[in-house]
């Protein structure tokens, strides 16, 4: 094979951007690597906005991954960095994509302040366990510096309303369209932002001792060489030529190729983003939602208990409450699963409410106690909750 191999030198972290549709998420991903790129040294590749805003059903190339993601650089860690659409209709990637992600940058248009999508991805950040958030407050270009600072005010109290310690958390003022044109004032305001990342979000801790898994988040066919997976490595360790079982596919089979970011890789670990090669399995027999796993190391369920917390309808959640019998979807890894709610007797849950519940699911899919998921309906995300026990 022709393609540089990934040669792992520094702490590999996964992050976003996230925040309301318009806030300038992709401008500013692409301004990162950009900045990154243009540093002595650097191994960055350039990504422009164009590159990023879209996202082919096939990689053009080898067993690359979503094109959604891209890859980055610091001087002390190298970055997996998704960019998260702020359209309503998205949240559904947002909630499977932030299960994964260690840290995000929180984007906010200096222009316009905090929106409702801002606040929604602050919760769901919340909800699915990513304790790190650092503020770019984009299009400072544009803004009267003294409204500016009320923005700065309002997000660090929308982040403190949710348990980020909003007087801590690093605010920066950027401009990713500035910093795009080369403007040295801006460009340097990347930098100061990165800066923010590297210190803030800590390296988290990686269970690579842990059997593998991983939970499928896309399928691809390589033609001549057969179906491929993508998805972050949840824990443990995959190498070429591992027996691997595809739960909800029942399926036992190899690893017969492993790339990450269109470079082949010896071997995976946690936190990876990866493409695996899987030797004689058939495209349509595996599923986004479907897990990758060490073969005997997960039994698949569907009967559980859990701790939900009903958004409110100023949330974005429901504005009536739910009862025994109530049907929504689960979104739990990269799975979408329907499931029965049974609150136990007449018990209802309110809006703004946090309850015990049972859910039985319509298939069975890998869990465990301390698993988060959310809870959809009609479209929007109604609540969030973690497993506290299977049945
Ligand atoms: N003045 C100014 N405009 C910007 C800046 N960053 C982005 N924009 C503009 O804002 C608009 C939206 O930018 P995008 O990067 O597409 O925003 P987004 O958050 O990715 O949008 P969605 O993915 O649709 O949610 C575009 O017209 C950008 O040119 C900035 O720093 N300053
Ligand atoms: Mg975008």
């Amino acid at each position: 094979m022709s393609k540089t191999a990934y040669v792992r030198t520094k702490p590999h972290l996964n992050i976003g951007t996230m925040g309301h549709v318009d806030h300038g998420k992709t401008t500013l991903t692409a301004a990162i690597t950009k900045v990154l790129s243009e540093r002595g040294g650097s191994s960055t590749s350039y990504v422009s906005f164009d590159r990023i805003d879209r996202a082919p059903e096939e990689a053009q190339r080898g067993i690359t991954i979503n094109i959604a993601h891209v890859e980055y650089e610091t001087d002390t860690r190298h970055y997996a960095h998704v960019d998260m659409p702020g359209h309503a209709d998205y949240i559904k990637n947002m909630v499977t994509g932030a299960a994964q992600l260690d840290g995000a940058i929180l984007v906010v248009s200096a222009l316009d302040g905090i929106m409702p999508q801002t606040a929604e991805h602050v919760l769901l950040a919340r909800q699915v366990g990513v304790d790190h958030i650092v503020v770019a407050l984009n299009k400072a270009d544009a803004g009267d510096p003294e409204l500016i600072d009320l923005v700065e005010l309002e997000v660090r109290e929308l982040l403190s309303a949710h348990g980020y310690g909003g007087d801590t958390v690093p605010v920066v003022r950027v401009s990713g369209l500035k910093a795009l044109e080369g403007d040295p004032r801006w460009t340097a305001a990347i930098e100061g932002l990165l800066d923010a990342v590297d210190t803030y979000v800590p390296m988290p801790v990686r269970y690579t001792d842990a059997p593998f898994l991983l939970s499928v988040e896309n399928v691809l066919t390589i033609t001549g060489r057969g179906t491929v997976v993508t998805g972050a490595v949840e824990r443990g360790t995959v190498r070429v030529g591992d027996r691997v079982q595809v739960l909800g596919a029942d399926i036992e089979t190899v690893v017969t190729g492993l790339e990450t970011f269109g470079k082949p890789m010896e071997s995976a670990e946690a936190g990876d983003n990866v493409a695996l090669l899987l030797r004689g399995v058939e495209r349509d027999r595996v599923r986004r939602g479907h897990v990758v796993a060490a073969p005997g190391s997960v039994t698949p369920s569907r009967r559980f208990t859990a701790q939900v917390y009903v958004l409110s309808a100023k949330e974005g959640g429901r504005s009536t409450p739910v009862a025994t019998g109530y049907r929504p979807q689960f979104y739990i890894r990269t799975a979408d699963v329907v499931g029965d709610v049974d609150l136990g007797g007449t018990a209802v849950a309110r809006p703004g409410d946090t309850v015990t519940m049972t859910v039985e699911l319509g298939r069975d899919v890998p869990l465990e106690s301390g698993l988060g998921f959310a809870i959809r309906e009609g479209g929007r995300t109604v609540g969030a909750g973690t497993v506290t026990g299977l049945l």
